[in-house]
Order: structure tokens, then sequence, then C-alpha cells
């Protein structure tokens, strides 16, 4: 060796030894990088792996909002992953604080090139990857702060609301064949019901008792652990066509920002399959089976009807009621997650027991017919009015005839839709309920007179 590099092979081993003792008196700080995961460099000749790199976009959220917070004067603006929003990051080289317990900590973008990482390099392809990282500098003696208890878990979970409450959400359906392991359960739309609670017309004590409800199941995390149940709740909605069975589940996902998971049982072919999709569902979802009474036959003869007409046709569902219930007991605790079951059905009495029975459905919701309350959200909703002169009229006759809200929302959009205005509107209302009125009249009578002349029969 020349003298020149004995001496550098001397120095960058001394600078090896004491680099770490020197750096902590000149720099105290510490630092933790959280990576964008890198895509797989070789997938053969499978499909490739989709990596959710849940940690950086948890990251990215949280530092979204404290950047908006902060005086960071490079921003760098991106397109979320889903929605309109806009993610927003300090650029490369600012440096945006936080504080946590009194405590400072700073947060900074940093692209870093990943050495190669022991991949085949014969073909020549470097491996070196670009990689986005999101970098926090610390005081060393906040290690533990950071690291083991605190502050990065908030970020993460702070993180994650923010995604939450940010995501566009969703309506699926479930899709027919599912026969190679590959094929997906679901298909999705995005979810933009403009239905809320507000706008629901029903009765207010009633309408109250359900947001508390669903408020106490949402926030109920900690109960259900301690008193060792799945965190799942049943609601079985029932009533007449057109009184906002369909409607009030809209409400629900929009108040709890859930998405839908809308089981069409005519789709699925067996009770494997239905266990398949519903394993699939993901938490913070309502599961939806609409008029059940229809799409499940329940047990008996029918059953075995249909499993000699699956001979004919394989795709004849062969679904049962005992399936369903397997799934709603057993599986489903399994599945500890937030999710919410509701069924419909125009229909409770032709229900089997053993699927209402207590504990399978926690809370039985009756929509009902129009009363003048759910008129007055009508009203609102349709005509922006609080008061008219016909309301009088309107609440007379609403008591005495069954009307559906669909029914009264269809006279009261002639408003918006029709020639006509909001009195138009009204006074065909009022048309509406009389004649119902005077229908149901007839039919009593008709009744009456049928059960008199049935009476007289007998004797
Ligand atoms: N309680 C209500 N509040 C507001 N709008 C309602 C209400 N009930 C019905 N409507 C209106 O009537 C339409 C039909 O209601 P919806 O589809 O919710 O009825 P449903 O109970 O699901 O009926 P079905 O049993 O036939 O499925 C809705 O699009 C909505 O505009
Ligand atoms: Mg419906």
């Amino acid at each position: 060796y020349a003298p020149r590099q004995l001496f550098q092979t001397y120095f960058n081993l001394f600078l090896r030894r004491h680099a770490r003792r020197l750096l902590n008196v000149v720099d105290p700080y510490a630092f933790v990088e959280i990576a964008v995961c890198p895509a797989p460099a070789q997938t053969y000749g499978l499909q490739p792996v989709a990596f959710t790199d849940a940690t950086f976009e948890e990251v990215q959220a949280y530092l979204s909002g404290t950047c908006s917070r902060e005086d960071a004067r490079e921003l760098r603006a991106e397109g979320a992953k889903h929605g309109d929003g806009l993610v927003i990051s300090v650029k490369d080289g600012e440096d945006v604080a936080d504080e946590f317990r009194g405590v400072t900590l700073w947060w900074s973008s940093v692209t870093t090139v990943d050495g190669p990482t022991g991949g085949n390099h014969a073909n020549g392809n470097s491996n070196n990857q670009e990689r986005r990282c999101q970098r926090l500098t610390f005081h060393k003696r906040h290690r533990r702060l950071v690291m083991d208890d605190e502050y990065l878990p908030h970020v993460r979970r702070r993180g994650r609301e923010i995604l939450f409450a940010n995501r566009r959400r969703r309506l699926y359906t479930n899709n027919r064949n599912l026969d190679s392991y590959m094929s997906k359960p679901w298909s999705y739309v995005d979810f933009d019901h403009p239905t809320t609670f507000e706008t629901l017309a029903m009765d207010p004590a009633r309408k109250k008792e359900i947001v508390d409800d669903l408020d106490a199941f949402r926030n109920g995390e900690e109960y259900y652990k301690r008193v060792g149940k799945a965190w799942k709740r049943g609601y079985l909605l029932h009533g007449p066509p057109g009184t906002g069975k369909s409607t009030m589940i809209a409400a629900m996902a929009n108040h709890l920002k859930y998405d839908i998971y809308d089981v069409e049982l005519t789709m699925v072919r067996n009770n494997n399959d239905l266990r398949r999709i519903l394993i699939e569902t993901t938490s913070k979802s309502i599961i939806l089976i609409e008029h059940i009474d229809c799409s499940l036959d329940l047990t008996g003869e029918r059953a075995k009807k249909k499993a000699a007409a699956q001979l004919y046709d394989p795709y004849a569902s062969t679904v049962t009621l005992s399936g369903l219930l397997n799934f709603i007991d057993g599986l489903w605790s399994a599945l500890g997650s937030e999710r919410i079951v509701v069924f419909t059905t125009n229909h409770i009495d032709k229900l089997d027991p053993a699927l209402i029975r207590r504990g399978r459905m926690d809370k039985k919701i009756e929509m009902s017919y129009c009363s003048f309350d759910a008129f007055k959200t009508l009203a609102k909703n349709y005509l922006d009015i609080d008061a008219h002169r016909l309301f009088g009229a309107v609440e007379e006759h609403i008591r005495e005839v069954e009307i559906t809200p669909a029914d009264v929302a269809e006279c009261l959009m002639e408003a918006k839709h029709g020639r006509y205005g909001e009195d138009a509107s009204m006074e065909l209302l009022i048309g509406e309920l009389k004649k119902k009125r005077e229908e149901a009249k007839v039919a009593a009578d008709a009744a009456a007179k049928a059960a008199a002349a049935a009476a007289k029969r007998e004797k």
C-alpha cells in the first residue's frame, strides 16, 4: 500500500468504530423512515401481488392533516387514490414540525435509492429502486415515546381515521360465478346516496332511538370486547313496500360511513359460496339481505325441489336457512370486527322464527305508514316548507289513512317536476288522502256487510 492508501484505510476503520459515538455528540437525533413498499421485482408469471403499504398511506394522511396546520412553505399535492381529495405532503427537503405531549418531532419527505437487493441481475436489469419515504426525526431521548409506546401508533390511528373519513364508499353486489378460486365474489360501484337521517321521514323519537343505537354500536369496541361478544349487530327492517326500508339503510350507511354489501341470495349457489362471499367482506360495513322472505326458500319441500332443479340448472340456488343461520352464529363471531347485518322484509309473519329470534336479530324496526310528523319531514325535503295553510287538513286525514311515505313523496314531487307550485302539490296530496279515506271506508263497509252476511248464514 502507498502510505496515502494506508492512511485512508485506517481512517475509515477509525470512523467506522467511532462514528456512532462521534455522532451522538454532534448529532443527538435519531430517525425512522417509513417507506412505500417496493413493487415485487419478479412475479413468476403470476398476477402481480397487490402490495398494500398501509403504514405509508396512514402516515401520509396524518401528515396531510399536520401539514395544512403548520406553515411549511413548499408542499406537494397528489390526487388521492380514492375520491376527489388531494393528499398534501411536504416537498423533499422541507421539514414540518409536529408536537406530541410537549415533544417536538420533525417529518420530512425523502426519496431513497435501494441498493441491489439480491435479485437476479443476470439479465442486466439494475435493481436500484427509488422509494419515497417519510422520515421522522426526533431526539434520541424520546426514542421510547416514539417507537414503543405512543407516537407512531397515534400517527397511524389518526391517519387511518383521516383515510376512512375521506374515502369513497362502496356498494358491493355479489357475483354469480365463483368456480375458480381466483374469481372475485364482489363487484362494486361508488356509493353516493344522498339520504341522511335528517331527510328520512319517520317518527322523531324512533328515529333518535335508531341513531343512538348505531352510535352506541360504532363506539362499542371496548364494550363488545369486555363482554366477549363479536362486534356485530343485526337489524330487521319490516313494513309494507314504500315505507322507506331501503332508504333507511342508505341513511344508516351514510351516518356510519360504512360500505354496503348487498347480498343477492338467489345468485348464491350454495352454502359454501355463501360462506365464501361473507368471509370476503371488510370491516365497517353493512351486510344487507333485502326481501329475505322472497330470496330464501326456507326449508323442507322447496329446498328438495331446488336440489332437483339444480341437476338441470347448475346455477339454481340451494342456499338454506340453516346455512344462513350457521353463518350468522358461528362464522360471524370469528369475523371479529365491526359489521352490521340488515335484513328487510314486507312480511315479518312469513319469516321463520329461528331467523328472527333474539340474539340473531338484535333490533326489529318497523317502518310504517306515513304519520303527520313524517309528512312534515317530507314537506321540508320536497317543498322546503315548515308550515302551510293545508297542514291542518293533512294532519286530520293522514291519521285516518294508510298512505306510504313513497306515495306522499310522489305527490309532493309534483312541485319540482310538474308545472305546479307548492299549493298545487299540497292540494294533490289532500286529494290523494281523501281518495284513500274513501276507499278505506268502502272497503270497511264491504267487509262489515260480508261479515254480517256470514253471521246470518251461520244462524
Ligand atoms: N321514510 C321515508 N322517508 C323519506 N323518503 C321515503 C320514505 N319512505 C319512502 N320514501 C321515498 O319512497 C321511495 C321508496 O322507498 P323505499 O325504496 O325506501 O321503500 P322500501 O320500504 O324499501 O320498499 P320495498 O319494500 O318495496 O323495498 C324512496 O326512494 C324515497 O324517495
Ligand atoms: Mg326496498
